[in-house]
């Protein structure tokens, strides 16, 4: 069953956790997160303060007043990296904790071009990582990713929005100091 929350024509892919029901929410709040793929490699940053820090991530934040969701994407990757991109939507991720009363709505986008030169800023510092390559016989091998170092889901998702398959899902998350525990999640993708 589709959780509460996330939408559209979906084909379950993967889900899991030991809670039984999903977290009640009163709103949702919009963010973005965008990651280019370029070269065989995907581009991430390293958060270095705020949300996420000392995680690795796309580049992206809250979508502000008048703006679109792709709009803000647009700005964040300038902000957070320098660089400008082409983005194209590639899936959304609602993720909830207990004891933040909002729902985080993030829209995930992808290019696979870019101008300009990826820099540091005081929000993230970028990184390349090598993605398995697709002409390599038996299992795709992620092991370059850092996703020890990265939110507990995104290890679901990346390989669908390598793949360019869309994809949606719902995490919710239980948080005791800086430690975030995955307590339930569901990952669907766009049945085309
Ligand atoms: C399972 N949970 C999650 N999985 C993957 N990514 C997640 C996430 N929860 C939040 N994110 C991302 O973390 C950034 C926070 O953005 P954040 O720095 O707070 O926003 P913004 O730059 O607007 O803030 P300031 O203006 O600096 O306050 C933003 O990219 C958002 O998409």
């Amino acid at each position: 069953m589709i959780p509460p929350g996330i939408e559209g024509n979906l084909k379950h892919v993967l889900s899991g956790g030991i809670g039984s029901e999903w977290m009640p929410f009163e709103k949702k709040k919009d963010f973005t997160n965008a990651f280019i793929i370029h070269n065989g490699r995907i581009l991430l940053g390293f958060k270095k303060r705020g949300f996420g820090k000392d995680k690795y991530n796309g580049f992206g934040g809250k979508v502000e007043e008048g703006e679109t969701s792709l709009q803000a994407a647009v700005r964040e990757l300038e902000e957070e990296a320098g660089i400008t991109a082409p983005l194209e939507h590639a899936g959304t991720l609602l993720f909830l904790s207990e004891g933040i009363d909002v729902a985080f709505e993030i829209e995930i986008y992808r290019a696979e071009e870019y101008t300009g030169t990826v820099a540091e800023t005081d929000e993230m510092r970028p990184e390349w990582f090598h993605l398995p390559s697709n002409t390599s016989s038996g299992p795709a091998d992620w092991s370059s990713i850092p996703f020890d170092q990265m939110w507990d889901t995104d290890r679901y998702w990346l390989p669908y929005l390598v793949s360019k398959t869309k994809f949606a899902g719902r995490a919710d998350f239980r948080q005791e100091g800086d430690v975030w525990t995955l307590h339930k999640w569901w990952f669907g993708v766009t049945d085309v």
